[in-house]
């Protein structure tokens, strides 16, 4: 038998390749700590999900990563560099590396699919009209929506639609790493398995890395590579689905093996505590 180890950063001695380091983070508004130390590693072509009791501040992480929200102590470095000391130009290319997908799809109501994925495309890069046409038919394509829904406004889309729509828009500029907040939230579930499908894909065609917040126990069975969960503004452990289970943590115990999480492990998914997978 083997106890899996669980890191609290998910580092494991020798294991470098980071494409973001958080370190000693501390975040906070007014009186209230928010993060009180938090270390975090996201390698490099993973989904890392991650989860944690509502309101410990998971998107606040994730805007925290993305400069959205001031740190008050600690270090950030994504592709090996600190943010903290970035010029405005060089901090602007390193927004064009990555794609944001938040809660609620954050669509222009009053353009069209096309327009905004065209939106970053024009923020950022000098393109021809005709290849801004043709870039967004690619995107289109790659998140699974027909070629029709281009001209479509919000209203006129499903709630999956609007996901697969802010989708190719956070694939705008090609980023190598994805922040998706909660993205299977308000699907029915073979929609959120289709989506979870789908950005599992991408990863491997676009050899993407994706932090996922979510509360959804589907996505963290099928489409992510590790966990880290977060509780009391750190994290309290991180590694597989399969080391996760075995964590005696009660927060996590509770979350792994409660009732909800029991109806939907099938007998090859769920192992006994003290137990990994060979
Ligand atoms: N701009 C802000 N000003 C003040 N407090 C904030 C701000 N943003 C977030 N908070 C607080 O930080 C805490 C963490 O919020 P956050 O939205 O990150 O939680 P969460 O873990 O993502 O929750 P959920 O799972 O419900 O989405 C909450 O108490 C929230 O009220």
């Amino acid at each position: 038998m083997t106890t899996p180890h669980l890191s609290l950063n998910g580092q494991e001695p020798g294991q470098s390749d980071a494409i973001i380091r958080v370190r000693d983070l501390v975040v906070g508004f007014g009186h209230r700590t928010v993060m009180k130390g938090l270390d975090l590693d996201i390698r490099r072509g993973e989904i890392l999900g991650f989860v944690g009791p509502s309101g410990q501040g998971k998107s606040v992480l994730t805007r925290t990563i993305l400069g959205l929200v001031p740190k008050r102590s600690g270090t950030i470095e994504i592709f090996g560099e600190d943010v903290d000391g970035l010029t405005v130009a060089r901090r602007r290319q390193l927004e064009q590396r990555w794609g944001v997908l938040f809660q609620q799809g954050a669509l222009f109501s009053g353009l069209t699919v096309k327009q905004n994925i065209q939106m970053p495309m024009r923020e950022h890069l000098k393109l021809s009209e005709r290849l801004l046409d043709e870039f967004a038919r690619l995107k289109i394509e790659m998140v699974g929506l027909k070629p029709d829904a281009a001209d479509k406004y919000p209203s006129e889309l499903s709630g999956g639609m609007i996901k697969r729509a802010a989708l190719a828009r956070s694939l705008a500029l090609d980023p190598e790493i994805l922040f998706l907040d909660e993205p299977t939230s308000g699907l029915d579930p073979i929609g959120a398995g289709e989506f979870d499908d789908l950005v599992s894909t991408l990863k491997k065609t676009l050899g993407l890395t994706v932090f996922m917040v979510t509360h959804d126990l589907d996505s963290l069975y099928t489409a992510c590579d590790r966990i880290a969960a977060l509780g009391d503004g750190r994290i309290i452990a991180a590694g597989t689905i399969e080391e996760m289970l075995a964590s005696d943590h009660p927060w996590l115990r509770s979350y792994f093996h409660g009732k909800r999480a029991r109806a939907l492990t099938t007998p090859a998914q769920a192992v006994p505590p003290g137990y990994a997978h060979a």
